[in-house]
């Protein structure tokens, strides 16, 4: 038995991580160490050495990216196909036990999966059955506090109403009358899934004693960020029996907005004293600059865990910063950058951008677009998530489940077919004093004769519809019965009538979405429809369609996790927007705030750049923010600054493709330049910052000590300074 591949690329400590005997083990080390290599090593060495069957073994990670990346990591590894590895996200884990189980955990056997947009609408529909006044009691917040609960374990009948206050009182009512509607129309959302797994554990110890016996051992990444429900469902799972592998970085915690405990570290070392802990050091990622950067950032914070991390790597370049005049300014700079690193040999896709506010992408898209660089974007606006996707796979969940009836309401009247809202508030309301689905409801009024004119014949088409697209079910693969769902609706005309250039753009996604249902692979046994529209809902936001084209990637920090690229951008390194003004007045939350700017630092391998604008559009206002602390907070002798002011590309407003750069416009008639300063008799010194427009009606933005202004060159008695 050769064991050399799995022990050979590993360093001393790594590989007592990797084959420490069966006894729960704690790996904690900081970005980069190789966590998750020892866990991927690890699940090799339990295979090949104790000879622990591929079904032996649950790994959690935390992205569905992750885990499909590790899992051809240990395919590769061990030659295997990588079918039987109980490999997954916590929900996507919990999602296969929950199907798998669903009498004894008391769901229907068609259960959906609630993603946040229908929790959302879900949310309305019981507030307004409920009367309760939206205006006043915001759904988004009611869907907050809802999730907020259920990542505590926390069910409506679990919380203690108090009279005396009405907030609870009133979160509660629609907690409760939500449950009741998702168990009456076999509705899971993202929190009920481990929620009700935990619970199905506890009620059942027979099937609980099953899984113990089945897992061998259990391992997890990104252990910082669990959260309360997750790790007591870790914790039930292991019980006595099963070893666990826990890996994690107490400075990477970013998730504690969203319910993440990072005291769970902690928990766990109190929970299983046995368990071994082993530190990991030695930095493979990046170079000494950029982890020098890191660890001066990081140690800003107060009770950390403590590490420090080194590498015997070279220097590397120093971390670029540059101030951008505005955003287009700090967009146009990174695509030339871009340009630059493709010219020198560099795939795109080495390349991430990576920003704190997804609003923030599109300024940063559109450069892309101008200068033709192929890019996708991670989270955000989401393939699944967009709404031509969506409405196909309303009627997809419908031909699979006709009580579904978020994907009832979404695609009932799209495209319109005459039910307006009065019909569907008649349709709501059987529905909700009856106790049945809206589609039951539906086809009650039609028996009844209670419908009329365009309504009657538009919902008779419409189930119709969907009844015969069922009735095809068995003859048609996948990609068939989407086709003729998408043609057969007309949803495809109706989004390609739709106005500008949204229309185009939709009937390509649904023709993505065709193309993804004939790659849709699932085991034997395995109702191909379901799996999928289970998939979508999980799997939403990390997928995209062109997976296979060089492109240079974008994503939020917070999805930026795990990963690492040769060349990092970090955009809008700006107070208030990172670190972000929700958290400039708790210290808690600016202490999340610097882990996440340890984890963007963290991400670059070879090269860093930062930038900040000193005006910033977002949000549709006009911002001047300060350089943020954290770029403050890295030692000088890392960073260089980069200041283009006498070659920078015009904002786009303004710039037309190769026109030269200020030569013969009136600006630089008047002799100005972007980043000039200039004095103003009234307004007194500023620094010309943008200008858009031409001839006599050009206008300059000057940044005046008192705020940015709009003048008309031809009548603004500038001076240059
Ligand atoms: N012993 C080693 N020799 C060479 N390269 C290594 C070694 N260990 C890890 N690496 C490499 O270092 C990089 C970082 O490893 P890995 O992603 O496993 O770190 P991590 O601790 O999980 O980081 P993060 O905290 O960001 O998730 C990877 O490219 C990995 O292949
Ligand atoms: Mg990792």
């Amino acid at each position: 038995m050769d064991v050399s591949p799995i022990i050979d690329p590993l360093n001393e400590a790594q590989r007592e991580a990797v084959t420490a005997q069966n006894a729960h083990l704690l790996v904690l080390a900081g970005a980069g160490s190789g966590k998750t290599r020892v866990l991927v090593h690890r699940m090799a060495w339990l295979m090949q050495v104790d000879q622990v069957p591929a079904t032996g073994l649950l790994a959690v990670t935390f992205t569905n990216k992750a885990a499909r990346e590790m899992r051809n990591r240990i395919s590769e590894m061990m030659n295997l196909s990588g079918y039987g590895l109980w490999f997954g996200t916590f929900h996507s884990i919990a999602h296969r036990l929950l199907r798998a189980h669903w009498q004894d955990a008391g769901l229907p056997e068609n259960f959906q999966v609630l993603d946040s947009d229908d929790q959302l609408r879900l949310i309305k529909r019981v507030m307004r059955d409920l009367q309760i006044d939206e205006t006043r009691w915001p759904p988004k917040q009611v869907q907050w506090f809802i999730n907020g609960q259920k990542d505590e374990g926390l069910r409506a009948d679990h919380i203690q109403d108090n009279p005396g206050d009405h907030f609870v009182s009133v979160m509660l009512k629609i907690y409760r009358q939500y449950e009741k509607q998702c168990q009456l129309s076999g509705l899971v959302d993202f929190g009920e899934l481990l929620l009700r797994s935990h619970e199905l554990w506890l009620k059942k110890p027979a099937l609980l004693g099953h899984y113990q016996r089945r897992f061998q051992h259990i391992l997890v990444d990104e252990f910082q960020d669990t959260n309360t429900i997750q790790y007591a469902w870790l914790q039930v799972l292991a019980g006595q029996r099963v070893p666990m592998t826990i890996v994690g970085d107490d400075d990477q915690s970013i998730y504690g907005w969203r319910g993440a405990r990072i005291e769970n570290i902690q928990k766990f070392q109190q929970d299983f004293p046995d368990a071994r802990l082993v530190r990991l050091e030695q930095n493979y990622r990046s170079t000494q600059t950029i982890l020098k950067a890191a660890n001066a950032v990081i140690a800003n914070n107060q009770g950390r865990l403590g590490k420090e991390l080194w590498t015997d790597g070279p220097d590397g370049e120093l971390i670029n910063l540059y101030a951008a005049f505005n955003e287009q300014d700090e967009a146009n700079y990174i695509a030339d950058t871009i340009s630059a690193w493709v010219d020198d040999g560099n795939l795109r896709s080495e390349a991430a951008i990576l920003y704190r506010s997804n609003a923030q992408s599109r300024v940063l898209e559109e450069a892309l677009l101008r200068q033709g660089i192929p890019y996708r974007v991670y989270g955000g606006l989401r393939f699944y998530d967009r709404q031509e996707i969506r409405n196909a796979l309303g009627y997809l969940r419908l031909v699979h489940y006709r009580h579904d009836d978020a994907a009832f309401e979404r695609v009932v009247n799209t495209p319109p077919r005459g039910i307006g809202a009065k019909s569907l508030g008649e349709l709501r309301e059987l529905a909700t004093g009856q106790g049945i689905s809206l589609w039951q409801a539906a086809e009650r009024l039609l028996e009844a004769g209670a419908m009329k004119g365009r309504a009657k014949t538009g919902l008779q088409q419409f189930i119709g519809l969907i009844e015969s697209l069922a009735a095809d079910q068995d003859e048609l693969d996948l990609k068939q019965l989407t086709q003729r769902a998408i043609e057969g609706s007309g949803l495809r005309d109706h989004h390609a009538n739709e106005k500008g250039e949204k229309a185009q753009a939709r009937v390509e996604n649904l023709e993505e979405l065709v193309s993804a249902m004939a790659d849709f692979e699932v085991e034997d046994g395995i109702d191909p429809l379901s799996e999928f529209i289970a998939q979508a809902a999980l799997d939403a936001g990390e997928s995209q369609a062109d997976e296979h084209q060089d492109s240079v990637q974008l994503m939020t920090l917070h999805s930026a996790k795990g990963l690492e690229f040769p060349l990092v951008f970090l955009a809008g390194v700006e107070e208030g927007l990172f670190p972000h003004s929700m958290s400039l007045e708790e210290p808690g939350r600016m202490e999340e705030e610097r882990r996440l700017a340890y984890v963007g630092i963290t991400r670059a391998m070879k090269r860093l750049v930062m930038t900040y604008a000193e005006s910033r559009r977002l949000y549709g206002q006009e911002k001047f923010h300060a350089l943020s602390r954290f770029v403050r907070e890295v030692p000088g002798d890392c960073i260089q600054e980069v200041r283009l002011r006498n070659t920078v590309t015009r904002p786009a407003l303004t710039q037309r493709p190769n026109e030269g750069l200020f030569d013969s416009t009136p600006m630089a008639d008047a002799g100005l330049q972007l980043g000039q300063r200039v004095h103003h008799p009234k307004f007194g010194e500023g620094v010309v910052m943008n200008c858009e427009g031409s001839g006599h009606h050009t206008r300059v933005q000057v940044n005046f000590d008192d705020g940015a202004k709009w003048l008309v060159l031809a009548y603004a008695p500038l001076e240059k300074l």
